[in-house]
């Protein structure tokens, strides 16, 4: 049987939401995964270090007996933070990166940016300390076609920031298109971006031909193929400023099976079987620990975890879950619409 032992992954972008949902999402991730940045888009955000610590430890209360995994904490950028708080809170240990949400851009983001200008005192000391920012690289204009989101942004919000804060390090977060991948390429010391899974394996025909998708659904939605190209020979170049950010972020079926439906793709069971099968067609499987467990902690100033994590291949498909079950009802698990032929042993 072929197998691939690799240092355990962390997941560089992660939903976990709280309460019932938490509960029932988190052993996905702990099973596979050591560490992974955690969200703050909860209702209400997590803007200040105080909550960021109080979600952490639901978190770590929420743990399986003997899990092994830990969240590294962000803050949700409002135009009201404080930049000694978040200095504060990153001093402490508590967090590992700010979230930059233009307001209205995506699920949750109502308290997000409006005017750039007003967060610049607390990116200014980010850059200062070395803190991580992390963006939803989209503008939420409405004449903006939602398919240029992503490269318009690069352009009109980003660089500007940028240039204006130098050595501010970023994270282009689940980025979808050549432009991104060309702009993180380019872009200088400090800049990386993370990749989720389901933008490996799905274009914008998965999400509309034949019937609307639901479950494909997500922010920023999935482009055309020569994006999902262009994603795929940057996860597995090995360029060190691409890693994997699974964007697992879970609704439950009734909110996506809607008439307005929420935006969110839930993948954390299946991911490493996944990006397995994407690297393993793209002749790259020596690529895989790059993208899931070296780059990350590189660009965030970590070491990379000393456990590892085996993959096995098998003839027969890997059967997993169409779902998993929360107090609340169903959240579907991504179905990357092929059969999958990679398993993590269990150890
Ligand atoms: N990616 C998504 O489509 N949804 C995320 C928010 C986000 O990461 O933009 C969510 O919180 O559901
Ligand atoms: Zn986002
Ligand atoms: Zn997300």
């Amino acid at each position: 049987m072929q197998s691939l032992t690799l240092k355990r992954p962390d997941d560089w972008h992660l939903h976990l939401r709280d309460g019932d949902m938490l509960r029932a999402v988190l052993p996905e991730s702990a099973r596979d995964f050591a560490r992974a940045i955690i969200m703050p888009n909860l209702v209400p955000p997590v803007v200040t270090g105080a909550q960021a610590m109080a979600y952490r430890d639901r978190i770590r209360a929420a743990l399986p007996e003997g899990a092994d995994f830990t969240p590294l904490m962000t803050l949700y950028l409002t135009e009201e933070t404080d930049p000694e708080d978040v200095a504060r809170a990153h001093e402490q240990g508590i967090i590992h990166a700010v979230k930059l949400y233009p307001a209205g851009a995506t699920t949750n983001s109502a308290s997000g940016v409006r005017d750039f200008d007003k967060v610049r005192g607390v990116l200014d000391r980010m850059a200062e300390i070395g803190l991580n920012l992390c963006v939803h690289g989209e503008v939420t204009a409405g004449d903006v076609d939602i398919f240029d989101r992503e490269a318009v942004f690069l352009e009109k919000v980003l660089d500007p920031i940028r240039k204006r804060t130098p050595g501010l390090k970023v994270t282009l977060e689940h980025v979808t298109t050549q432009d991104g991948v060309d702009y993180v390429r380019d872009g200088g010391a400090g800049i990386a971006a993370s990749i989720t899974t389901h933008h490996l394996i799905i274009n914008r025909n998965d999400l509309l031909a034949g019937g609307l998708r639901p479950h494909y659904y997500c922010l920023p939605v999935a482009k055309r193929e020569r994006h999902r190209v262009a994603l795929v020979e940057a996860a597995v170049s090995g360029d060190a400023r691409f890693f994997l950010g699974t964007d697992s972020a879970p609704h439950l079926d009734e909110a996506k099976q809607s008439a307005c439906g929420c935006a969110g793709v839930f993948s954390a069971t299946n991911t490493m079987a996944c990006l397995a099968q994407v690297f393993e067609a793209a002749g790259r499987l020596d690529r895989l620990e790059d993208f899931t467990s070296l780059n990350g902690p590189h660009h965030y100033g970590l070491k990379p975890n000393e456990a590892t994590l085996t993959l096995e291949r098998q003839d027969e498909p890997v059967v997993f879950p169409a779902g998993i079950d929360t107090a609340q009802g169903r959240v579907t698990l991504f179905d990357p619409g092929f059969p999958l032929h990679w398993r993590v042993r269990a150890d």
